[in-house]
């Protein structure tokens, strides 16, 4: 300090003694002298967690910074077909997706010299055919073929769906691409180029949600882009463990065979990251392109969402059973009260002032992951703060249900979870249009509604509890607080919305051109030839007055009405146009892009609590966040043609 004094002047040398004594090691000895052993393990633990889940995340931005900036084109793309090694694509398909035409129609479009694409359809009365053979007619000159029926050889509705398929391919390796994925028509050859890296064993791609058109999606959106990508991106460039989802992998069936092949696999729900963890223990690496699977994610209502992720949850449960307990805590809230403790301790600062500065960092990092995905800057902030802060507020109680239940709905399925990783059909649906049917043995002859009903038989909750719980839910009281709390959530979502509408005149403008009525849906019941126009309607298409009338349909047939007749609908388009007041039909039609306009649909019917949150905020978000539809990354411009709007 003296020589500070002697070179710096006295000025200097107060602050820098100020400095040293705030920053000596005098604070951290008390802190090791005040507190338990217990408390300085927690201390460590929270700030350890704290640190890994930002170096974890920044690490995941500046992969989506480099790696997803552009794609370079692959050596094997320009192969002749004799030297190329072909790719089998694999579509399994289950009635009929958001997107799905353009979808499936990005296998077709790709860029390479030898492959080929079988669509598997489990029924025959599936809609899923009549939309390949459509797009079969329209790409001749690609190898493409359908194989319509399931072999069982296990539970998993997806393997049973596409075993034939696998067992038929022929070329060694194969290309499962689910059916709600667009990929980049570059995509195949860079992943060979991979696939041909010496140690390669399986490449994926990650999943990356476009096209929300409810609230349900819009929190799906949330999910995957944000919290999902960060950490998924993060354990594969760790490498240290297998962390594959199966929305588009390839890999060798010369690999898969050695461990029985896909067949093995037929007992287990998480086929995916199972498959990927035999090749992981074969000694392979997983690799991955610079390629994202575009998943449309379409009409999701909040409930669809809810039970999506329960059965991930769920499916992690028994098979990642390490990395589900630590789940929470690598969420905004559950991280950020750890964190708050330790850093109180250490630092002594104030839990609410570290948790206000927490939530704020978590945002920004959420923000700038998603905006450096989508490779554009993003301008709608609130609309993503809102979509972004219910997504957040719903992680711990979702989470929480997901691990107290043990059973999980998938597209009109119910399983029941083993222990061991395998699992148990609870009902099963013999085709595509039939109503579900209970296996034999079942208590009732009900099945569970996918919404409320199964969100509560799902969990392990007892009988008395649950009956309790339902009176409670019923009280006149609690009813109106529910009410309440939804009035003020839609006040404020309203008030948001018009600050932030402040000045967009063309938008409102636009809005109040639309010219359709009721009537015009009703007397219009589309053809086969009409669903299959309004799969291929590309998002740059702006929507003129001659086609609002083929749009309409485009909202019905853009989620899954898999298990619909023609009939039926038609009646559930009537219904929900009765539902749905004329303004908003309009305010809807009239956007520029499908996303846009097809929120109308609903999967499944909601319940009357799930109707009231989401009239209340819906609109307001998916409209504020429907600009987000627009946004394209840079460098898939030229070739993903409708994933942008000028
Ligand atoms: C202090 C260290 C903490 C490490 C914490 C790691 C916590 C990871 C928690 C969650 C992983 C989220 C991303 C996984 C995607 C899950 C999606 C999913 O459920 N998909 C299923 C259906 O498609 C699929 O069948 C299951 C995939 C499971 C992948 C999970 C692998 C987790 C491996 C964790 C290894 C930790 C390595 C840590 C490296 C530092
Ligand atoms: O009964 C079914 C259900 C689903 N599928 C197919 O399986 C694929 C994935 O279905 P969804 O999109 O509904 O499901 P997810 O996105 O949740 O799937 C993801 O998680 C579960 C894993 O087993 C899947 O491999 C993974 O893709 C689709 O191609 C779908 O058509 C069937 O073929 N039959």
């Amino acid at each position: 300090m003296e020589r500070l004094h002697n070179y710096l002047g006295p000025s200097f040398a107060v602050a820098a003694e100020g400095l040293s004594s705030s920053f000596s090691s005098q604070p951290l000895d008390s802190v090791w002298e005040r507190h338990s052993k217990l408390q300085l393990f927690c201390m460590i633990l929270s700030i350890v967690l704290w640190v890994f889940c930002f170096t974890a995340a920044i690490t995941a931005i500046t992969i989506s910074r480099t790696r997803y900036a552009g794609h370079k084109r692959s050596l094997s793309s320009r192969m002749t077909k004799d030297e190329a090694p072909g790719v089998s694509i694999i579509r399994p398909l289950r009635g009929i997706d958001s997107n799905m035409y353009e979808n499936l129609a990005s296998s077709f479009r790709q860029d390479y010299p030898l492959f080929e694409i079988i669509f598997s359809v489990a029924q025959p009365n599936d809609p899923a055919i009549a939309v390949v053979k459509d797009l079969i007619k329209k790409y001749p000159k690609v190898d493409a073929r359908i194989i319509i029926g399931e072999k069982n050889v296990g539970i998993n509705p997806k393997i049973n769906n596409m075993i034939q398929s696998y067992e038929t391919a022929k070329y060694d390796i194969v290309w499962v691409c689910d059916s709600n994925v667009y990929v980049d028509p570059g995509c195949m050859g860079r992943s060979v180029d991979k696939m041909m890296k010496p140690g390669v064993g399986l490449v994926h791609h990650l999943p990356f949600g476009v096209r929300p058109q409810t609230l349900g999606s819009e929190l799906e959106l949330m999910f995957l882009d944000t919290v999902h990508a960060k950490m998924y991106l993060f354990i594969n460039w760790t490498g240290l463990a297998s962390c594959v989802v199966g929305k588009s992998n390839l890999y060798r069936r010369s690999d898969l065979n050695k461990v029985g092949g896909l067949a093995a696999f037929g007992k287990y729900m998480a086929e995916d990251n199972l498959v990927a963890t035999a090749i992981f223990n074969m000694g392979y690496k997983h690799e991955m392109t610079s390629d994202l699977a575009y998943q449309s994610l379409g009409s999701m209502t909040p409930s669809d969402y809810f039970l999506r992720r329960a059965r991930w949850t769920r499916i992690r449960k028994y098979t990642v059973t390490a990395a589900t307990v630590v789940e929470p805590f690598i969420e905004m809230i559950g991280c950020g009260l750890v964190a708050s403790y330790g850093f109180n301790l250490l630092w002594n600062i104030h839990m609410l002032n570290f948790l206000a500065f927490h939530v704020v960092f978590w945002f920004l990092v959420d923000w700038t992951m998603y905006q450096a995905l989508s490779g554009e800057k993003m301008d709608n902030l609130r609309g993503f703060l809102m979509a972004w802060c219910l997504r957040e507020l719903a992680a711990l109680p979702l989470y929480t249900y997901a691990v107290v239940g043990s059973t999980v709905d998938w597209r009109d399925q119910t399983f029941l979870l083993l222990r061991d990783g395998t699992v148990k059909a609870l009902t099963s649906t013999p085709s595509t249009k039939a109503t579900k049917t209970i296996v034999p043995g079942s208590p009732s002859s009900t099945p569970p509604s996918p919404t409320t009903a199964a969100f509560w038989a799902n969990t392990m909750v007892p009988q008395s509890t649950q009956d309790s719980l339902r009176k409670f839910f019923r009280r006149p009281a609690v009813i109106s607080v529910v009410r309440s709390t939804l009035a003020v959530i839609h006040f404020l979502v309203d008030i948001l919305i018009k600050s932030q509408r402040n000045g967009n005149e063309d938008e409102d403008g636009e809005l109040s051109d639309g010219n359709i009525s009721e009537e015009n849906v009703r007397s219009n019941v589309p053809e086969k030839e009409e669903i299959l126009k309004l799969q291929k309607v590309p998002l740059k298409q702006r929507v003129s007055s001659s086609n609002i009338k083929n749009k309409k349909y485009a909202f019905d047939y853009d989620g899954d009405d898999s298990s619909a007749t023609e009939s039926e609908l038609v009646l559930r388009r009537s219904s929900r146009l009765k539902t749905s007041g004329r303004s908003k039909f309009q305010k809807h039609a009239t956007f520029e892009s499908e996303d846009d306009e097809g929120r109308i649909l609903m999967r499944h019917d909601r319940s009357a609590e799930e109707d009231e949150l989401s009239k209340a905020v819906e609109p307001y978000l998916s409209d504020s966040l429907s600009r987000r539809g627009r946004t394209r990354r840079v460098d898939i411009s030229n070739t993903s043609q409708f994933l942008s709007v000028p």
